[in-house]
């Protein structure tokens, strides 16, 4: 069977595993895969290296159209406070007015792609015929976070990274913008009791079905 250039979508909350999944099926698919929230945490990340409030907003939408992608290698932005600061930069709707059109000539690639993200199926691919709406417990997201984190920072605890897994849930669920939602036609992967191996697994199979029910 031949296929057309495959687009295929992750969305989810912090920690859900959807980026762990894209990459797996973006190198299955011979595929460029985007980490959308990096960008985000790299907005955030300058503000604060700035000094920038949330309220320069013309400050921080021309950060985010000028975005130089090299800082995306920066270690820095997978902490946690580029976490929270990502949040929050997210929120302003003249930050990502400023960075859809970059997402959005990534999807249309003539390769294909995979992206994940928050609104990646509701907003930058909304046509994507394979989206993936990724999720867990929050309890579950929290200890997979913590046992990354804690590896570079001993005294976390697991109840400050469930607070703001909590927090950051409630910020992208609730803002104005592109939150944080399932698209009507994704596939709900709910990792809560999956270990990675059997979530790849299904991952895999929701993007064969998809494929050639397209
Ligand atoms: N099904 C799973 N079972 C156990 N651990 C998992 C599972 N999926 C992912 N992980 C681990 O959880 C952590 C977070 O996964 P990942 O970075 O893929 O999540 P994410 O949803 O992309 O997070 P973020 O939104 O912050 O980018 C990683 O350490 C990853 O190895
Ligand atoms: N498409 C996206 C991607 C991310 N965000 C915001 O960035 C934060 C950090 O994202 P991670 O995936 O690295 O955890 C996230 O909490 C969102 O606020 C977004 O809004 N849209």
């Amino acid at each position: 069977m031949t296929h057309k250039p495959l687009l295929i979508a992750f969305d989810g909350p912090a920690a859900s595993g959807k980026g762990t999944l894209a990459a797996v099926i973006a190198r299955d698919h011979g595929l460029p895969m985007l980490d959308t929230g990096l960008i985000y945490r790299a907005v955030g990340f300058l503000r604060a290296q700035k000094g920038l409030t949330l309220h320069d907003v013309d400050a921080l939408a021309e950060l985010a159209l000028t975005l130089d992608l090299s800082v995306l290698d920066n270690p820095a932005l997978r902490g946690r406070e580029a976490g929270e600061w990502a949040s929050q930069v997210a929120a302003i709707p003249e930050v990502r007015a400023a960075l859809k059109q970059f997402q959005v000539d990534f999807a249309h690639q003539p390769s294909g792609a995979v992206l994940d993200g928050r609104d990646i199926g509701t907003v930058i691919a909304p046509h994507a015929p394979v989206k993936i709406f990724v999720t867990a417990a929050p309890e579950v997201r929290a200890r997979r976070r913590w046992l990354q984190l804690v590896k570079d920072d001993p005294a976390l605890t697991f109840e400050a990274v469930l607070d703001d897994i909590r927090l950051r849930d409630e910020r992208d669920s609730s803002r104005a913008s592109a939150p944080l939602e399932m698209a009507e036609d994704a596939v709900l992967l709910d990792t809560t009791d999956l270990g990675i191996e059997a979530a790849i697994e299904l991952a895999r199979n929701i993007v064969k079905d998809r494929r050639d029910a397209a």
